[in-house]
Parts: structure tokens; sequence; C-alpha cells
């Protein structure tokens, strides 16, 4: 049978990357998305925005919601402190077996915690199962129509502290607009607009960084 998006993109991982060196992986999957087959990967562009905002946060504990094919993960683990902990949240298993594969071939397996189910099942119970008090950094990049609950369900479990940044993917393209409408009117949030492109396109994209303000 026809191999998935996900096992091309590995392979194009293993063909071209170094293991160990997270910044090969990194390039390995941008040059195949952007000349062979375009895949939802936070990308070059906006994750050079993604790495600022993780330098600046230089957070000890992170949640990714939505690892995918592991892209951002391993763009996020590559930044973190010697024991930061990245917790990412994977709901399609074949999907998680390949993220489990390029985050290996990246040598960053110590860093992450990948977790096998759905958001909302996960967020009540990070607290006692991983030991989590408070995220510092939440980087929002599942299913568009799942930021605002998930944000709300993080806030209600605690798991959100004074200046906890969250930062969300798509908020243009596809677009989160009830999301977007929350943090940006909510007195609880320090909301800013990073403009930028979809991946490996031209068309209008942005991250949204939100600071929570207890
Ligand atoms: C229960 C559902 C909510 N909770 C969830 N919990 C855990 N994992 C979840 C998840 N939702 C989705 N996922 C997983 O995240 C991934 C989904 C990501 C959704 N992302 C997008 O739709 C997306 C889509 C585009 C896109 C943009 C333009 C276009 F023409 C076509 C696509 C660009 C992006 O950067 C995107 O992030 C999958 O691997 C899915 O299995
Ligand atoms: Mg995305």
């Amino acid at each position: 049978t026809r191999s998935t998006r996900p096992q091309r993109l590995l392979g194009a991982v293993q063909k071209n990357a170094t293991r160990g060196d997270p910044g090969s992986v990194i390039q390995a999957i941008d040059h195949y998305c952007r000349n062979k087959e375009w895949a939802m990967n936070v990308g070059d562009e906006k994750g050079c925005i993604l790495d600022s905002v993780v330098s600046e946060v230089n957070p000890a504990t992170v949640l990714e919601l939505g690892t995918y094919c592991g892209y951002s993960t391993v763009r996020i683990a590559r930044l973190l402190p010697p024991h930061a902990k990245l917790i990412t949240l994977e709901f399609n298993p074949a999907v998680a077996a390949i993220a489990r594969q390029v985050i290996a071939w990246a040598g960053l397996e110590d860093k992450v915690q990948l977790v096998e189910g759905a958001s909302g099942d996960f967020i009540p119970r990070i607290k006692e199962q991983f030991g989590v008090k408070t995220f510092d950094l939440v980087f929002l990049d599942h299913w568009k129509e799942y930021y605002l609950p998930d944000t709300k369900l993080m806030e209600e479990c605690g798991l959100l502290r004074k200046g906890s940044v969250l930062l969300a993917d798509n908020v243009v393209c596809p677009g989160a607009p009830d999301y977007l409408e929350y943090v940006r009117s909510s007195p609880r949030y320090e909301s800013r607009y990073f403009k930028s492109h979809l991946e490996y396109t031209k068309v209008e994209d942005g991250l949204e960084k939100s600071v929570f303000l207890g």
C-alpha cells in the first residue's frame, strides 16, 4: 500500500539528516516540504519566530499541543536548557510513531515526552501524572477549533502562572478566530501578533504570542 506523507517525511530525514544533529533534521524537513511535498510543519520562517520566543522565555517546562511529525518539537527541544522538559501531545498513533523517530533521529528523546492521546483528556491529568505544576511556554498547533477550549481548560486546571507564554500557530491561515478574540480582549492576557507566512508559501499567516497575567 502507498506510504503516508508522514512516512515519506521521515524517509527524507533518515536519508538527508545526520543522527544527533537537530539542525540537519530541521533543514531536511524544510527542504523536502519546500521542494517535494508540502506538509503542515510550522516551517523555517515562522520557525525562526518560534526560536526567538523559546530563547526569550528560556522555559523549564513546555507543552506542545499537536506533535504531528515532530518538526516544531525538534525546533523547541534543541533550544532547551539541560534539565528542561517538553511534553508534546499527539492523538494519532501512526503520526506519533513517526514523530518519535524524527525526535530520536535528532537525538532529543531525553528532553521530550511524547504522550499519545487527546488534549482534552490529558490536560486535566498532566499535574499528577507528569509532576508538572505550571508551564512556562505552551505551543498550540493542533486542530484550530480546539485552541480556545484547551486554553480555558489549562486555565481551569491551574497549568498557567503569571508570565506563562502561549504561542499559537496559524492564527490567520487556517485561522483561529474565537481564540484570537479571546486572548486579545481578555484582561488576563497581553497578546501580540507576529506577522509571517504560511509554511513554504507566500500566503499570509502568523503566530500570536499571549502572556498570561494571572
Ligand atoms: C481532540 C482534538 C484536539 N486535541 C488534540 N490532541 C492531540 N493531538 C491533536 C489534537 N488535535 C489534533 N491533533 C494532532 O495534531 C495534528 C493536527 C494539526 C492541525 N494543524 C492544521 O490543521 C494546520 C493546517 C495548515 C494548513 C494551512 C493551509 C492549508 F491550505 C492547509 C492546511 C497549516 C498548519 O500549520 C496547521 O497546523 C495532527 O497530527 C493531529 O493528529
Ligand atoms: Mg501549524
